[in-house]
């Protein structure tokens, strides 16, 4: 989603249209960002507390943030992202950000009268509706605003759930994706429509208050805010929310650390929910210093610690929190091929469902195709009906039952994944050869061009064509649009997520039948136990 407005143009916005050569864009993204860190350097964004005076004066070199962190493009790891600016420790603090830097709803409550008085006014709204209002209300003020130089290196678009359109939400193929991308934009739809008459007391000028501004704002707020303990909606934190992300349990166990860290999340969660394996003993320092941070109420600063040793050049990254893939898209606009706390459902019979005291939640498949602790516990149950009560405990405790107690359950998940597999629009080739069909797409790109690469592919291709009015452009040498542009990426967004969860379900089927031949043939093969 985009807004369009003062800002200039930005990394994540390759297709932003503008008469400058390629690097004259770039050199106005550096100068851009560069006035963004000299700002806030001289509001005390630095990666020490005394650097606020030495490096206000001086000039800022190569978009570094003190000696820790400088800001770098990562194409392949969330875009503009922070580098390492020198060898980093595991919990060296990396970044402050003192709180008259934030931008929060709280901030403009105790500074600007008018929408204090107005705001008082609406007390049903939530916190995260104020906030966006709040957004929208800075944006609003242009050049006058106190965070302009941050709000102009905002993305200009996003990609999540609630952006996409009709087709791109269908191209998910599965119920519960496509119903969480039409929940997550009614629901932004009906926010909205609750502020309306807050942001015309306010003053918006008739951009500002479409559902497009509305959808940029959400979603700048969803993919940006820092957990803060005042405001649940969280805070804007400039510089601090330029960290990509690297979901928790991938590259955590790093040497000697056992600890799995849910830790710092955007998104307006809990900092530092941390669960540590049997046997970790750290003590509570040593616990802060390795989280990523969180507020700091002695300091009055937002604080970032390294989670991990850094060479110098390398991304820092920060865990946002445990998210599913299509979490992922709903609060973020991206997705991750290895994706650790992915989860794929299958509906089961409701009979199942009730066989044991799990949540619903808790019965999928992981990434890697196994099914989860709760899932085989409730289906080793479902299929003991007569025993359920003598062998509850042996089946809470994740112990198979019998023989024949697995065969039928892992035979059920099975035949499950195969009738899912088979039930969807297009199979995993096809996805797979719609997915390297637009890896050919190279900006810039021609009607024509696009129409002879989609004709290829087949499964939904041609829809694409039609919807987007190219199917009769097999001669146009016409520029893609940039709205085509941008339905590509999320229509490419939603086969992957497609791609994924079918990969997830053939590897479950892979996983069902090794254990059904495993516990037939314990001799032969009781090594896939
Ligand atoms: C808090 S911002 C991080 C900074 C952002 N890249 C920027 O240019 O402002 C979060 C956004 O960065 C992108 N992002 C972060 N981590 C990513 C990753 N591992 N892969 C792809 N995109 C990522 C997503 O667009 C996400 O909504």
């Amino acid at each position: 989603m985009e807004l369009e407005g003062k800002q200039k143009p930005g990394k994540q916005d390759p297709e932003k249209g503008t008469e400058d050569s390629n690097e004259d864009q770039e050199r106005k993204i550096d100068e851009s960002l560069q006035d963004m860190l000299r700002w806030g350097s001289a509001l005390g964004i630095s990666d020490s507390s005394s650097a606020k005076m030495a490096t206000s004066t001086k000039k800022m070199h190569d978009l570094c943030i003190g000696c820790t962190l400088s800001v770098s493009y990562f194409p392949k790891a969330g875009g503009r992202g922070l580098a390492a600016a020198r060898d980093i420790v595991k919990g060296d603090l990396i970044l402050r950000v003192p709180k008259s830097a934030l931008l929060t709803t709280q901030h403009l409550l105790l500074t600007d009268g008018p929408f204090s008085t107005a705001v008082h006014g609406y007390p049903y709204l939530s916190p995260s509706q104020l906030l966006c209002v709040s957004l929208l209300y800075e944006m609003g003020k242009g050049q006058d605003s106190n965070w302009h130089p941050y709000l102009s290196n905002l993305p200009h678009h996003y990609d999540t759930l609630a952006t996409f359109n009709q087709f791109e939400m269908q191209s998910f193929q599965v119920d519960y994706a496509v119903c969480a991308a039409e929940t997550a934009k009614s629901r932004i739809e009906s926010e909205w429509q609750q502020s309306q008459l807050l942001m015309r007391e306010l003053k918006f000028r008739s951009g500002f208050l479409t559902l497009r501004a509305w959808l940029w704002a959400s979603a700048t707020i969803s993919s940006r805010t820092l957990h803060v303990p005042w405001d649940e909606a969280g805070c804007l934190c400039p510089v601090g929310d330029l960290f990509n992300y690297a979901a928790p349990g991938i590259e955590l166990h790093d040497g000697e650390d056992t600890m799995v860290i849910r830790s710092l999340q955007f998104n307006s969660l809990c900092i530092s929910e941390r669960t540590d394996e049997p046997g970790s003993e750290q003590s509570d320092t040593s616990v802060q210093r390795l989280t990523d941070g969180g507020f700091d109420e002695n300091i009055k600063a937002y604080c970032f610690y390294a989670r991990k040793i850094y060479k110098k050049g390398e991304q820092v990254l920060l865990g946002y929190g445990t998210y599913t893939n299509l979490e992922l898209l709903e609060f973020y606009g991206f997705l991750l091929s290895e994706n650790p706390n992915d989860k794929v459902y299958v509906g089961l019979e409701t009979s199942v469902y009730s066989s044991s005291s799990f949540p619903r939640e808790l019965m999928y498949i992981h990434q890697n195709g196994k099914p989860s602790f709760a899932l085989l516990c409730t289906l080793r149950l479902w299929a003991t009906p007569n025993k359920r009560r003598s062998v509850g405990h042996l089946a809470y405790t994740g112990t198979h039952l019998s023989t024949e107690n697995e065969i039928i359950v892992m035979g059920l998940i099975l035949e499950k994944s195969m009738a899912i597999l088979k039930s969807l629009p297009t199979s995993i080739e096809e996805d797979h050869r719609i997915l390297s069909g637009i890896e050919k797409i190279h900006d810039p790109t021609t009607s024509m061009e696009i129409h002879r690469l989609l004709s290829e592919l087949g499964g939904d291709s041609l829809a694409f064509l039609e919807i987007n009015g190219l199917q009769d452009s097999s001669e146009s040498t016409q520029c893609l649009s940039r709205k085509i542009k941008r339905s590509l990426y999320r229509w490419k967004l939603a086969v992957e997520w497609r791609h994924r969860y079918k990969k997830t379900l053939l590897d479950c089927v892979s996983y069902c039948t090794r254990r059904i031949k495993a516990v037939q043939y314990p001799a032969d093969f009781g090594d896939l136990l």
